[in-house]
């Protein structure tokens, strides 16, 4: 299932956050989502699933609620469960969206065994870990069996094994024909998985959506970001590091008054 935005406008507050965003992501990609902290990653997924209100146009937006619900999974950025539910019923909680029962508990198990969550099945999900708990919130996401994915910060809080495990199956997901888009903040993650990187910069707008290697080009991690980066040869390929910003040059030393 495709995603396809149009002109898409968000303004918070009287002030633009999302900006003409025009986007077409097609059925069977991993696409991430990058760009510093307030650049609208979050305002924009939201207002692709119309959560919020926005001008322009979300061909998922644009769905009634239930066929909404069927098609897109979002997995917010806050991890807060109010009450001390068990794993394995806030995981089929999921569920309820999709009317075909019979798939209820081999959905759940295999998104709980996906996650590496099966044996926290009985604990209060208020009682887990913030990495635990994380990946049991995305095991209520893969429940849905949705063909859109939209996760906000999905690798956020997670070891740097589970960060590969999610990351790797999203990229195993797309494969399959599902389209997966992930708002990411780890540039290394984002560009070893992802096959396009869509980049928003100060004031919600796209400055470059493109292959990694197209989009992580120095000048714009300056520009964005305020710091530098490069692609380093490792034995498992290409791998983007971020690097400190380069030292500015250094300033020309004041005229000596001594000098004639
Ligand atoms: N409910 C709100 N009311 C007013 N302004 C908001 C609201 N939600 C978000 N904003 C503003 O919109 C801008 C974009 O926020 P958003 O959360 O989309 O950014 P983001 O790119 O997801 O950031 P981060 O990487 O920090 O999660 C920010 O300047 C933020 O302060």
């Amino acid at each position: 299932m495709s995603l396809s935005l149009r002109d898409l406008t968000v303004r918070r507050d009287g002030r633009v956050v999302v900006d003409r965003v025009s986007l077409n992501v097609s059925q069977g990609s991993f696409v991430g989502l990058i760009g510093p902290n307030g650049a609208g990653k979050t305002t924009l997924m939201r207002a692709a699933l119309g959560l919020i209100a926005a001008e322009g146009f979300s061909d998922l937006a644009a769905l009634p609620p239930s066929r909404r619900a069927r098609r897109a999974a979002w997995l917010p950025q806050a991890r807060e469960i109010a009450w001390p539910i068990p794993v394995e019923p806030l995981v089929r909680l999921g569920r309820r969206t999709d009317p075909d029962r019979r798939a209820d508990t081999p959905a759940v198990a295999e998104a709980m065994a996906a996650m590496e969550v099966t044996h926290l099945r009985d604990r209060p999900a208020t009682e887990l870990s913030g990495g635990e708990l994380a990946r049991v919130l995305i095991a209520r996401l893969l429940a849905q069996r949705t063909p859109l994915i939209l996760a906000d910060e999905p690798v956020a809080g997670l070891d740097p094994a589970h960060q590969f495990a999610v990351m790797a199956l999203f990229q195993r997901l797309a494969g399959q024909g599902r389209t997966v888009i992930a708002s990411i903040h780890d540039l290394t993650l984002a560009a070893r998985f992802c096959e396009r990187l869509v980049l928003m910069g100060a004031g919600g707008r796209i400055v470059a959506d493109g292959p990694p290697a197209q989009v992580l080009t120095p000048e714009r991690l300056q520009q964005v970001f305020g710091v530098g980066g490069s692609f380093l040869p490792t034995p498992s390929g290409p791998v983007f590091v971020t690097l400190p910003p380069p030292p500015s040059s250094p300033a020309p030393a004041p005229p000596d008054p001594a000098d004639p």
